[in-house]
């Protein structure tokens, strides 16, 4: 069902040629003005034959979105293709009147046209993807920790090297890319930067940026041989209380590619002369430093939804990805804005084989449904960090056949927390 847009009113794609006006959209939409230096400094990481608008009878721009083509990485298989939704905004004064429900159904037209069976999206507010099947899929830990508390041994940190230096994107740009696919293996919703520009922004820093603090900093870590095997974007905010430095150490970003690595890293962090805390980036819940702080509970957690997740071709996304352990379950899915997706689906998995060999097969069935739920409990779960039995408990997720709920919940939770580490 794609719904009425007002008379007159048009769905476009937006070429390059009409970038100012589209970012004049967000702009208003968001409440912000960059200043020219921001501007010049910061890449322009859209991608102009994924850019698309709803045009008002006078030819202006009412409404924006635009997306990524990214892959997400998902439970123990390959990633999969996934439109990442971006700069999703309605001028303040064409709010309320459909704009963005005719985006969002342009943009899964777009997604099926593209074969990208997945979308994924950060919500600017919490309250908007859910009706459209977005499930929140993923949450993040920042983590706030009083200079010099003691971590955990962890065997090999003390054999690594830590260099400290101003962030050169040329210089460093390589080294980020690096260790961030590195440390990502394996964690579903790790998605990279899929673009040189978008590369580029994630190193970008202009002075609107800082805050009151120092430019960027990078600090990196290094084996024997010299290869980086962690990285911190951060920069200190000069701070004095009665003649104490109180200075914070604010991390945009890090990532380690294995235990040693990231206790290094933090023992660095930790211990910067004239701080009194360092606050982490984006983590995900199951992060390394709360297994190794002596003292947990001198670090202060913010949970925050992290990124969302829409199957927008079902069977195709259940496929892509694998599960826990073996399942034989008959779905009966409701999807009021993509009927494709509604109704019964046997979703069966085998074990995996001796030969590494793995089966998931998706199909149309009229056998009577185990578990009802919503395309958006199906999105929440799909990269194993949301539990379908507590949606279940919740009154999301009705079990039609008795022990068929915690089955399904067990073979689609995962080992590791899923998270993006970066905000797209
Ligand atoms: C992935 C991203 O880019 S996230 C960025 C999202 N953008 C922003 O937050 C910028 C500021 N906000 C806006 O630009 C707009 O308010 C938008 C884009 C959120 C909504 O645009 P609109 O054109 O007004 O939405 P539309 O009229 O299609 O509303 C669809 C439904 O969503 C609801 N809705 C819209 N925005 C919100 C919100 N912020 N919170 C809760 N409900 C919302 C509407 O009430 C409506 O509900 P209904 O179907 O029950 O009637």
């Amino acid at each position: 069902m794609t719904p009425a847009l007002p008379d007159g009113y048009r769905l476009i794609r937006v070429p390059h040629s009409r970038s100012v006006e589209f970012r004049e959209v967000d702009h208003l939409a968001f409440g912000y003005e960059p200043d020219p230096e921001t501007v010049a400094q910061v890449p322009d990481y859209l991608e102009w034959d994924r850019t698309s608008a709803v045009e008002a009878p006078d030819g202006s721009l009412a409404a924006v979105h635009a997306s990524y083509a990214f892959t997400l990485p998902v439970p123990g298989a390959q990633p999969v293709e996934c439109a990442g939704l971006t700069w999703v905004g309605t001028r303040p004064d064409q709010r309320r009147q459909g704009l963005l429900s005719a985006m969002i159904a342009d943009h899964f037209a777009h997604c099926e046209e593209r074969g990208e069976p997945v979308s994924a999206l950060y919500a600017a507010e919490s309250a908007i993807y859910g009706r459209f099947g977005y499930g929140s899929a993923a949450d993040d830990l920042r983590v706030t920790i009083p200079r010099g508390v003691a971590l955990r041994d962890v065997p090999g940190s003390s054999d690594l090297t830590l260099r400290f230096a101003k962030l050169d994107a040329a210089a460093h740009g390589g080294l980020v890319e690096q260790v961030h696919a590195a440390a990502g293996v394996g964690r579903p919703g790790w998605i990279g930067r899929s673009t040189d520009a978008l590369r580029a922004s994630a190193l970008a820093d202009p002075p609107a940026w800082r805050q009151g603090g120092e430019p960027l900093r990078i600090a990196t870590v290094h084996g024997p041989d010299g290869e980086p095997r962690a990285y911190a974007l951060l920069r200190r905010k000069e701070e004095w209380a009665d003649n104490v430095a109180k200075t914070k150490v604010l991390v945009r970003e890090s990532a380690a590619v294995d235990a040693a690595a990231a206790h290094r890293l933090w023992s660095f962090l930790l211990d910067m002369d004239l701080t009194a805390s360092v606050q982490s980036g984006p983590l995900p819940v199951d992060d390394r430093i709360r297994e190794i702080l002596v003292d947990p509970r001198l670090a202060t957690a913010k949970i925050t939804d992290n990124v969302w997740v829409r199957l927008v071709d079902l069977p195709a996304a259940l496929t892509a990805r694998r599960y826990s352990g073996p399942l034989d379950v008959v779905l009966e899915v409701t999807d009021a804005r993509l009927p494709a997706n509604a109704g019964r689906w046997r979703l069966a998995t085998g074990p995996v084989g001796a030969d590494a060999a793995y089966d998931v097969r998706v199909t149309r069935t009229e056998d009577d449904a185990d578990v009802a739920l919503d395309v958006r409990e199906l999105g929440a779960a799909y990269l194993g960090g949301r539990s379908l039995a507590a949606a279940g408990h919740a009154g999301l997720v009705e079990e039609r056949r008795a022990g068929s709920l915690h089955a399904t919940s067990t073979a689609f939770a995962w080992p590791l927390a899923p998270v993006c580490s970066w905000m797209f």
